[in-house]
């Protein structure tokens, strides 16, 4: 077999051409353009990559967009009176702070300083318990994102096994929680699990975000399963590689994600959508007075 391309790039582009024409329609209707805060602290190289795109993106959806970079010694103090300010601006819909932060922060914290209807990324406990509850609020982008790219497969993911292979905050726990709702039957590994190629042998979808190339060998995929690789590695050479042996891998699957242009992307269209989301919601707060 030879797996059928999931082309995250591509599907992207649809979501963020989409909420672009939903802003032309409010802007039509006299509403407001929503407004997404960016906050980068210190110089991390990616960081820096991810948040330039963050910005490309919010201009090409017609998003007013924030900027604030600060110094790698920003205080906890200094950033939490920052999120504090932009809780309170009208014309921010949305709060990002780009993770990882330096290390003297205490990034828990300054996420749950987020008002959670600005919480964009979805990563505050109000936003993780409503989809915990069945109720999703603001969903994390990155398993937002990647449940696009099932959707976009046309396979009926209900009743499927699921194995998600990581078990982060940003990816792997809320991940569980999206694929739980969309009827999955779910088993989340990590670095404890004692047969991960046992565990995976079952799998008909599974999720790779760990940051380990070629941690999750070819061989170990069920044939025909629908494999989405979250890792993003660069190599020595350069080269950007996911944490699955690829080429092994896609001789087996039914559909599978490269890296690049698989689940990146859509982590950045994901927060276009949560952005307008927030906005909308921002609109029927403010008419309900
Ligand atoms: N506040 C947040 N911080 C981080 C998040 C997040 O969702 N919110 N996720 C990751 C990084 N990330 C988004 O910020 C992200 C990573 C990668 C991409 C992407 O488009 N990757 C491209 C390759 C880009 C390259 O050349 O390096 C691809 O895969 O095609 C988008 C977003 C951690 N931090």
């Amino acid at each position: 077999m030879s797996a059928n391309i999931i082309d995250g790039k591509q599907i992207a582009e649809n979501v963020r051409n989409n909420v672009a024409s939903a802003v032309e329609k409010r802007k039509a209707e006299g509403l407001r353009v929503p407004g997404l805060a960016v906050v980068l602290v210190g110089n991390d190289p990616a960081s820096e990559v991810y948040v330039r795109n963050k910005k490309m993106d919010c201009e090409k959806a017609g998003f007013r967009s924030f900027s604030y970079d600060l110094k790698a010694d920003t205080t906890q103090e200094q950033l939490l009176k920052l999120v504090d300010e932009l809780n309170e601006k009208p014309e921010v819909d949305g709060i990002l702070v780009q993770l990882p932060l330096p290390e003297h922060l205490d990034a828990n914290l300054i996420l749950e300083r987020i008002k959670p209807h600005k919480d964009v990324d979805g990563f505050h406990p109000y936003n993780l318990g409503r989809l915990a509850q069945r109720l999703p609020a603001l969903r994390p982008c990155t398993p937002k994102g990647i449940i696009t790219l099932l959707e976009s497969t046309g396979e009926k993911i209900r009743g499927m096994n699921a194995t998600i292979v990581g078990a982060s905050n940003i990816v792997g726990r809320p991940m569980a929680m999206e694929l739980l709702l969309a009827g999955c039957t779910v088993t989340v590994t990590h670095r404890f699990t004692q047969d991960l190629p046992g565990t995976l042998a079952n799998a008909d979808i599974v999720v790779v975000a760990v940051g380990k190339p070629g941690l999750v060998k070819g061989e170990w995929i069920k044939e025909g399963a629908i494999v989405i690789d979250v890792g993003i590695n660069r190599l020595e050479n350069g080269k950007l590689v996911g944490d699955v042996d690829y080429d092994i891998a896609a001789e087996r699957a039914g559909w599978i994600t490269p890296v690049p242009g698989g689940v990146g992307p859509m982590t950045r269209a994901a927060l276009l959508e949560n952005t307008l989301q927030a906005a909308e919601n921002h609109d029927i707060s403010l008419n309900q007075g």
